[in-house]
């Protein structure tokens, strides 16, 4: 398959890159950037030298539905919403990283995103792309909203308790925290060394555009709308993102009873990795990869569940995620490109 990326010089373009060239299955073909086209991708990224030399192009319609198969956005929210629709009536692919057509609702994505949104009717035409538990749609979609990091981790995590209708629906508690490279590689004061370094920082608190989009989802796999309390926080380092979620239970149960709901839903998911109990993960057990690890633990005095899920932000938390959900459309071996272990320490 031809693939090509726009938004081919920001960090989940790069990550596109850094996985598909190891892809055996695909080919390369068309790198797009708005700002930095006319220049090579080495001018970008140098660590690319002498392994992938190839030119950053304009957007050209016509040249993509000559020359691709597949085209991914790794633009920022408010690119693809205008130009992705004019690809929909092509054999085209589009797999979005962006925010643009994850909320199925135009004035949800008007309110927390605020920009005037896509039209309801491309709305609906795209497939939300969490794998694990969209897999059966995404096999028949070409039109995949990939999910934002935070949702992946936070619903992935959530998943099997919420299936089993065994927590409190109203307490569900998100604390996030994620590397830099969350932020993407436009410079902002806020990403500098000297304000991240030593530092915590809870931000976006009570309007981040990823609470309608957990909520969404939680509606969608439980059928009742709930409200999450979800806070965020920049940490100092480059990778990775921590949920740790919390939940009263509606019964009494035990650890192990939960676990076994969490292995049993996820027996067929490789890049799900459940921990036994007492063993938590941490985001460097997972760094480069597309594994999302997921522990739990239930404090028996308050009756509460914790859980805690960790992923790559760049990999299942974008591009990862978006090569994965490919390989589904393509009818390929989920792992294929995706197969790498952890870089530790
Ligand atoms: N970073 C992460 O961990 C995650 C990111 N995402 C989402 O993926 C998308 C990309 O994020 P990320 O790579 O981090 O961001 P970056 O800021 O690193 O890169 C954004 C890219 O989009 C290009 N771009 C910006 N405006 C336009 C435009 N008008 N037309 C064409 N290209 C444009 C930029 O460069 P140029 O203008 O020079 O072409 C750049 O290549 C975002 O929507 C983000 O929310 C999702 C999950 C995780
Ligand atoms: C650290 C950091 O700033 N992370 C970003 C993640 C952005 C993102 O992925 O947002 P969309 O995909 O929904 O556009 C944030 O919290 O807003």
């Amino acid at each position: 398959m031809k693939i090509g990326i726009i938004g081919a010089n920001g960090y989940g373009g790069a990550e596109l890159i850094r996985l598909l060239h190891q892809h055996p299955k695909v080919e390369i073909e068309m790198l797009i950037s708005n700002s930095t086209k006319g220049t090579v991708l080495t001018d970008q990224y140098k660590h690319l030298h002498n392994i992938i030399e190839m030119p950053l192009e304009e957007w050209n319609p016509n040249k993509i539905q000559s020359k691709l198969d597949v085209l991914f956005f790794a633009t920022p929210s408010g690119v693809s919403k205008e130009m992705l629709p004019s690809l929909l009536e092509s054999e085209i692919t589009c797999i979005d990283l962006s925010g643009d057509f994850r909320l199925k609702s135009e004035g949800l994505y008007e309110k927390w995103y605020k920009n005037k949104s896509a039209h309801i009717e491309d709305l609906q035409k795209s497939t939300y792309g969490l794998t694990e538990l969209n897999r059966n749609e995404i096999k028949n979609s070409k039109f995949i909203a990939n999910p934002g990091c935070y949702p992946t981790a936070t619903l992935l995590g959530l998943a099997p308790v919420l299936k089993a209708n065994v927590i409190d629906m109203n307490s569900i508690i998100i604390d996030g925290k994620s590397g830099v490279s969350g932020a993407g590689r436009k410079p902002s004061v806020g990403n500098l060394f000297s304000e991240v370094n030593e530092n915590v920082t809870a931000y976006k608190l009570g309007t981040h555009q990823h609470i309608p989009e957990i909520e969404q989802e939680i509606q969608n796999i439980t059928g009742i709308s709930a409200a999450v309390t979800f806070t965020t926080h920049l940490i100092p380092m480059t990778r990775g993102i921590m949920c740790t979620i919390y939940a009263d239970l509606k019964q009494k149960v035990n650890v192990e009873e939960i676990l076994e709901l969490y292995r049993e839903a996820y027996k067929d998911d490789g890049f799900i990795r459940i921990r036994p109990k007492d063993n938590w993960p941490s985001t460097k057990e997972v760094y480069s990869t597309n594994y999302c690890d997921i522990g739990i633990n239930i404090e028996e005095r308050t009756g509460r569940l914790t859980i805690i899920s960790v992923i790559d932000n760049l990999v299942k938390g974008a591009a990862g995620q978006a090569i994965q959900n490919l390989n589904v459309i393509a009818g390929w071996d989920e792992r294929t490109g995706l197969a790498g272990i952890p870089i530790y320490p």
